[in-house]
This record gives structure tokens, C-alpha cells and sequence, in this order.
């Protein structure tokens, strides 16, 4: 290492990573061992006004909130994007979000195609989008079944559903197979760490470069 500082410490601005699927494709698995692994990415945690799963804790998974507050939210520009999705309303509160991106922190949601678009409408040079395929429709209802967290009629509407969320694949930047979740798991870090090296986002290269030039 000579004079110069190391280019891994370079400044940068964090990025908006979206991950989407059908449900049960494995998207929120996938959240979970991101964040595990990676210290510099925080979760957005939304709003919504679907009743907690076993083990969901407020605040941790979702903002659990009542049709009201959700209302209020929404009258009171609370929100980045929102969208009604399987018979509930799901919301990215607008939190502290653009300041913190500007000091490098990148967010992770786990959001569906509606709030995707709108995301990429109001800060689309932020924003990393990553669709996750399951490798068959029978393998999303074995994985919905075997989460066993939702009714058999939730399942099947969620099921019934699946086709149309899948038809918006080509709207994303990068489309992953979860087959082998590990093998998904390296394909998805690999997007992130490409995402994180781009010119554009490096803001610390401008002064290392001149630096570099003399
Ligand atoms: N590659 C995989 N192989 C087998 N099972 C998997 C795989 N990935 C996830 N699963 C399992 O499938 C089920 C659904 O996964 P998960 O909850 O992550 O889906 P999701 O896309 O977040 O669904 P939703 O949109 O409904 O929240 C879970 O029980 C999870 O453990
Ligand atoms: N547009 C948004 N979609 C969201 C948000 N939070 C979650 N979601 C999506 O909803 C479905 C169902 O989620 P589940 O937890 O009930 O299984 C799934 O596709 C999520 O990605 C949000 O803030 N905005």
C-alpha cells in the first residue's frame, strides 16, 4: 500500500436494493441472509395493515398498523410508495431514507412490482432491482404449504396470483433462479457487490483520482 488510501474505503452512495417475487418464491429468506451477512445494508421495514404472522414482531418484520393509521399515513405523505397487494395495503415509510443514502447506507426492501415502479419513478438512479423466479409453480405452492404460516385459502389466492406477479419480470434489472438457495444467495451478493462498485456511486473517486494525478 503506498500514500493513497485504501480504494475499499472510498466514499459512495448507498443504493435502494429491491428484491421482488411471487410469494413463497423466497425473497424474504434471502432478505434474512443478506442482512446476516452483510453489515451495510439495512432493511426497510413497511407498514402494513396484514395481521402478524406467527413469530412477526412489530417493528423488526413490519409496522403492523390498523386500516386508521394507515389512512393517516397516507393523508400525511408518510410514505415513499404503497400499494394494495393480497387484500392488505403495504407501505416504504419515506423514514430518514435520502439523507442516509447520501452518507453511503444502502436500504433492502422487500417490496412487490407496484412499489418497485414507483420507487424507480421518484429515485430511479438509486435504485437496484433483482426479481427472484422460483424453479417451478409446483415448488411455490410445496414452499407456500411448507412455510404452513397461511391458510389454504390465503395459499391459493396467493397461488391464483402468482402468474401475474410473475409476468413482471423484464421490468427488473437482474432475474435470479432460488433452486439451490446458497447458489441463489452468491448470484444475489454478486449483483450487490457489482451495484456498490459502480462509477457513478463511488463519490470518493473524483478527489482519490486527482489525488492519483497530482
Ligand atoms: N431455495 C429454497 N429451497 C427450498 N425452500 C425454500 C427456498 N427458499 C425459500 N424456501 C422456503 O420457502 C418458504 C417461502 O419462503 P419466503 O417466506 O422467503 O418467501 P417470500 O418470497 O418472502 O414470500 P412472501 O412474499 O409471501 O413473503 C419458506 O418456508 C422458506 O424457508
Ligand atoms: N409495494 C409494496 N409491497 C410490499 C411492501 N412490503 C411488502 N410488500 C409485498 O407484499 C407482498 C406480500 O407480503 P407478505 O409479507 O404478506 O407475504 C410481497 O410481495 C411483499 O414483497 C411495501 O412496503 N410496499
Amino acid at each position: 500500500m503506498g500514500d493513497f488510501q485504501s480504494t475499499d474505503k472510498l466514499a459512495r452512495r448507498g443504493l435502494l436494493f429491491i428484491l421482488s417475487s411471487p410469494s413463497g418464491a423466497g425473497k424474504t429468506t434471502l432478505s434474512q441472509m443478506l442482512l446476516k451477512a452483510d453489515e451495510e445494508i439495512k432493511l426497510s421495514v413497511s407498514a402494513t395493515t396484514r395481521p402478524p404472522r406467527p413469530g412477526e414482531q412489530d417493528g423488526v418484520h413490519y409496522h403492523f398498523v390498523s386500516d386508521a393509521q394507515f389512512d393517516r399515513m397516507v393523508e400525511e405523505d408518510d410514505f415513499y410508495e404503497w400499494a394494495h397487494v393480497f387484500n392488505h395495503r403495504y407501505g416504504t415509510p419515506k423514514g430518514a431514507i435520502r439523507e442516509a443514502l447520501k452518507d453511503g447506507q444502502d436500504f433492502l426492501f422487500d417490496i412487490d412490482w407496484q412499489g418497485t415502479q414507483q420507487l424507480k419513478q421518484k429515485d430511479d438512479q438509486d435504485v437496484v432491482t433483482v426479481f427472484v423466479l422460483p424453479p417451478s409453480l409446483d415448488e411455490l405452492r410445496r414452499r407456500l404449504e411448507s412455510r404452513a404460516q397461511d391458510s389454504s385459502d390465503v395459499i391459493d389466492d396467493r397461488m391464483e396470483r402468482a402468474r401475474a406477479e410473475i409476468s413482471h419480470w423484464a421490468e427488473y434489472d437482474y432475474v435470479v433462479v432460488n433452486d439451490s438457495v446458497d447458489e441463489c444467495f452468491d448470484r444475489v451478493r454478486e449483483v450487490l457487490d457489482a451495484e456498490r462498485m459502480k462509477r457513478t456511486r463511488q463519490t470518493g473517486l473524483i478527489p482519490f483520482v486527482r489525488e492519483l494525478m497530482g
